[in-house]
């Protein structure tokens, strides 16, 4: 519950309580952004979502703790007069909305880009106008592929961090051509970047620009059949998770060989709530925010989720926990690959001297033993039905 012990920030001043209009509230990050801030600040919160599935536990009942701290507001920032007069009544803006699955890029690019780009403009012109503070949920998919993927395979140079290794400041934005519709999405993001950048530049918006390098945990998605549409894809922890509670193969696509770094939902929660709480120390920065240390191929992804899930459940993992698919046939034509995902972590550990701290281990190992919980029963319950045909 939040104390009422006056919060200070990195620099021992008082932090004054603040009016926050978060859109995309009711999403993966919006729900943990909200529990965080209830729990621990006297912040208010304006939520903005067409959905608050995953926060009615913080809507309802009035008795809560936080009572009168948040109000969900149900609006499609693409055509509603309310938005300028939310921002308005707050101090700083939030805007994690978008659609950002992979699935959606190159099989529905026009969406992809007016949700990434035409639908955040008015986001970022409001909030310049009425001097309001923007924090701006972008990607580390703006960096695309790494310089070292174009390096001969053999090459030593994809050993040297030099080649890799993204940093806000210095890497190029490397895309694939206009027919990988993937990059529909890295591209209306890196344009977003861009402008909110320039709004801060030539009208002094106050603005952070946030990158997050693969944030997962509990409520991120949906599994397919029982709180989403059974053929819709969603991304690599729900795909898998989804295969595991059937007991089918995990999917690899392309072979798995492409390489992430994960982060625990709740470390990077740590690291929004020290930029919302340290406008000095984050305005006019770009921050990465990820883990440098938990880096897996896509297959040692499924390999490790596998085992953790055999612990959880109980049960063994199949004899042949993965199977090869391609892209084609898992995405459908113009998909692509980030071939590689480490952040640097200077700036955000110079700034706020954030670090994260879960291992890719217990960080599944949390997750994986909340989706066991929370769909088990719903899985079972949906393969025992007849299927229509
Ligand atoms: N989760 C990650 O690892 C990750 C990685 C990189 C970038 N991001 C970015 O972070 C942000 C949040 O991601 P998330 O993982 O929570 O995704 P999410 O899909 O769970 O949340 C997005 C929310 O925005 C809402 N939304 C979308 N369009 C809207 C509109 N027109 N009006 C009102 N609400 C709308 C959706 O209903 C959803 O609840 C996105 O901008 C995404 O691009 C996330
Ligand atoms: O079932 C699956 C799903 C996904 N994958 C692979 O797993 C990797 C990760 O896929 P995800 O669906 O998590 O998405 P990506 O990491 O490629 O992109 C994500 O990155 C950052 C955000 O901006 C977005 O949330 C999303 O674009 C990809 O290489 C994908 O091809 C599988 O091999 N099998």
């Amino acid at each position: 519950m939040a104390s009422s012990v006056v919060r200070v920030d990195l620099d021992g001043k008082p932090i004054n309580p603040l009016t926050i209009c978060m859109i995309g509230a009711g999403g993966f990050i919006g729900s943990h952004l909200c529990e965080k801030i209830l729990n621990e600040t006297q912040h208010k919160i304006l939520a903005l979502d067409v959905y608050n599935d995953k926060i009615k536990h913080l809507l309802e009942p009035d008795s809560l703790p936080w009572a009168g701290r948040i109000q969900f507001h149900r609006i499609n920032i693409k055509h509603d007069s309310r938005l300028e007069g939310l921002i308005k009544m707050s101090d700083l803006t939030i805007n994690l909305a978008a659609i950002c699955t992979p699935a959606d890029y190159n099989t529905r690019p026009l969406d992809t880009i007016y949700s990434n780009f035409i639908d955040a403009l008015p986001v970022a012109k409001y909030c310049s106008e009425n001097g309001k503070r923007l924090i701006h949920f972008s990607t580390c998919e703006v960096y695309g592929k790494t310089i070292g993927s174009f390096l001969p395979k053999d090459s030593p140079l994809r050993q040297d961090p030099a080649y890799y290794v993204l940093k806000e400041d210095a890497s190029p934005c490397i895309f694939g051509s206009i027919e990988k519709q993937r990059w529909s999405y890295a591209c209306a993001k890196q344009l977003i970047e861009r402008l909110v950048y320039a709004e801060g530049a030539e009208n002094g918006l106050e603005f952070t620009i946030v990158r997050p390098f693969n944030w997962i945990g509990p409520r991120m998605d949906f599994i397919p059949g029982v709180d989403g549409p059974s053929e819709g894809v969603p991304r690599v922890l729900a795909c898998f998770s989804n295969a595991l509670l059937r007991r089918e193969p995990l999917k690899l696509v392309d072979g798995g060989e492409s390489q992430r770094t994960f982060v625990y939902i709740k470390d990077a929660i740590e690291a929004v709530l020290l930029m919302i709480e340290n406008p000095s120390r984050a305005n006019g920065h770009i921050f990465n925010v990820g883990n440098p240390n938990n880096e897996v191929t896509v297959r040692q992804l499924a390999e490790m989720m596998t085992a953790v899930y055999a612990n959880v459940s109980g049960e063994p993992a199949l004899e042949e926990p993965t199977v090869d698919v391609s892209s084609k046939e898992f995405y459908g034509e113009g998909y692509d690959d980030s071939d590689k995902r480490i952040p640097d972590m200077t700036i955000i550990n110079r700034q706020l001297g954030w670090n994260p701290k879960t291992s890719l281990w217990d960080l599944l190992d949390s997750t994986l033993t909340y989706q066991h919980k929370t769909y088990a029963e719903a899985i079972k319950k949906v393969m025992s039905q007849p299927t229509t045909s």
